[in-house]
């Protein structure tokens, strides 16, 4: 068995009187491709924000390379090299992608915003922002504002950044949630080509990317973690279908 790069043992998240995460302990693997599946409501994004550090556990500890980061801010997570899919958001709207990626690798080699100012001046982050582009099919639209960009390029975008932050651990959050099926190939096509090296623990609703990914899954339900396994152990087993009946969309073909 390989080493553990991520794991948090007896997590425990309440907002209230709801218990949104109870009691969960998961291990994420060196290379692993890991999804987190359950249906809606069964706390996988509670579980993904306790991880990140965007929401304090009420309870539970979480180790990165074998180091309590239970009490770390999001940004020291990130700097330890646990990174979740980005969101694009307002401040990259008007920026291309390659100024994008640009300034991402930019602040990752500590170089802060100094490449932004004289563009492609350092040729190591010029390279390296290039080299994304076509990593993640985003060459041909490098200079088209980010608004612009079809959804589909734009999930493409949000992975790059979090590659360009040269994650151990990537945190995949719903990668093809709402692209059009046109698009969707591409993405798949990507994130299966994501780099060896880096963990990923993928949280998503479309059960064909998930058994075509996965080599391990964790099933929550309620919170809680309902059982773990590869995913043909998870495809036959009879509590999971039970989850499952009634979940049109989401349904284990087995
Ligand atoms: N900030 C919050 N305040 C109160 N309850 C919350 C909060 N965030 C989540 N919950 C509750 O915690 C439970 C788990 O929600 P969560 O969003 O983590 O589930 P999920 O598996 O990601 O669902 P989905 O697949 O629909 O995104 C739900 O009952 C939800 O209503």
């Amino acid at each position: 068995m390989s080493e553990v790069v991520l794991s948090c043992q007896g997590l425990v998240k309440r907002f209230g009187g709801i218990v949104a995460t109870n009691d969960v302990s998961l291990e994420l693997r060196r290379g692993a491709r890991h999804a987190l599946i359950g249906p809606n409501g069964a706390g996988k994004t509670t579980l993904i924000n306790l991880l990140t550090g965007v929401l304090d556990a009420t309870a539970g500890r979480i180790a990165l390379e074998g180091q309590d980061i239970t009490q770390l801010a999001p940004h020291q997570r990130v700097r330890r090299g646990m990174v979740r899919t980005f969101q694009i958001n307002q401040l990259f709207a008007t920026m291309t992608p390659l100024e994008t990626l640009g300034l991402v690798v930019s602040q990752q080699r500590g170089l802060g915003t100094r490449w932004w100012r004289s563009l492609g001046s350092d040729r190591g982050v010029a390279e390296r922002a290039q080299q994304l582009l076509e990593q993640f099919h985003l060459a041909e639209v490098a200079n088209q504002q980010t608004e612009h960009l079809a959804y589909g390029k734009r999930r493409l975008l949000e992975i790059a950044i979090a590659l360009a932050c040269e994650p151990r651990v990537l945190l995949l959050d719903e990668p093809v949630a709402g692209v059009p099926a046109g698009e969707r190939e591409e993405l798949l096509q990507t994130v299966a080509a994501l780099p060896a090296e880096v963990s990923v623990l993928l949280i998503e609703h479309d059960m064909d990317l998930v058994f075509s990914f996965a080599d391990r899954m964790t099933v929550l339900v309620n919170g809680a973690v309902l059982t773990e396994g590869s995913p043909d152990e998870i495809a036959a087993n009879p509590q999971v279908k039970a989850v499952y009946l009634g979940y049109e969309n989401e349904a284990i073909h087995v």
